[in-house]
């Protein structure tokens, strides 16, 4: 479970509202395990700022966020790995190592965490296959399409079992088809129990959504109430 108790985030201040407006603005919200959440709201809203929060990849100005329990506010710096680990990020659009394999950018996320080579291989391409893409493992990433790149950062998101999905505009350049393809791939993973929270300025996308959570200029201005009957229960681990 997801929840901001009260959450805002003021750029360039240590928690002090005297400067500058705040990118969110006391949002308070909860996220099920198990749940596919879209964030939406225009430019500037605060979304990508959300979703880098519960990464601890900003801190909150004031307020609480709690992860799983846990409040990553207060996290040091020796947590935060083990706070990672349990998440899938896909922040940048195709941000892949383009001097590497594919195989080998999926890899990656294992070999820092310690995993063996022989391990991370047979991981790797497993999560390659659940994108569809086990034949891409030893080509450039450059040579690939913008939609099978997004893939690959699907699969290098997912590569560690992450128990929530965090992704920011995973369908941004692309077109319907392929869009689709990429976010049938992140439906798989919210159906087999994955919480997904998902930053979107896609419409298409949003009008078959159950949860919108709407930001406007840092608040949250609908979507903040849990939807009732959508959590899964027993998220993977
Ligand atoms: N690192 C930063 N330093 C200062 N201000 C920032 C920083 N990151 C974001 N902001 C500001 O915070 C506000 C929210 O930005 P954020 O990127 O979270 O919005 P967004 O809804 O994700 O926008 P977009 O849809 O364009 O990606 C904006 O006013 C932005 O200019």
């Amino acid at each position: 479970m997801i929840e901001f108790r009260q959450v805002s985030k003021q750029y360039g201040s240590r928690g002090d509202s005297a400067g500058g407006s705040a990118a969110l603005s006391e949002v308070s919200l909860s996220i099920e395990t198990g749940e596919l959440v879209y964030l939406s709201g225009p430019s500037g809203a605060g979304k990508s700022t959300l979703l880098k929060m519960i990464a601890a990849m900003e801190r909150p100005s004031s307020g609480t966020i709690s992860v799983n329990g846990q409040d990553i506010g207060r996290l040091g710096a020796s947590g935060i790995p083990y706070l990672r680990r349990k998440l899938g990020l896909m922040f940048q659009p195709a941000d892949l190592l383009n001097d590497r394999s594919v195989l080998a950018n999926v890899m990656l996320p294992l070999l820092v965490t310690g995993a063996s080579r022989a391990d991370a291989d047979k991981r790797a391409r497993a999560a390659l296959a659940r994108v569809g893409l086990e034949d891409k493992a030893p080509a450039a990433p450059l040579a690939l399409s913008g939609g099978e790149q997004q893939r690959v950062a699907i699969a290098r998101a997912i590569v560690n079992r992450p128990q929530i999905i965090l992704a920011d505009e995973p369908t941004a350049n692309l077109d319907r088809g392929t869009a689709d393809k990429v976010m049938d791939a992140l439906r798989a993973f919210h159906e087999a129990g994955v919480t997904c929270l998902i930053a979107t300025h896609d419409e298409s996308i949003l009008q078959g959504a159950r949860r919108v959570i709407r930001l406007e200029k840092g608040r949250v201005v609908s979507g903040a109430e849990l939807s009732i009957g959508t959590g899964l229960a027993g998220a993977m681990s």
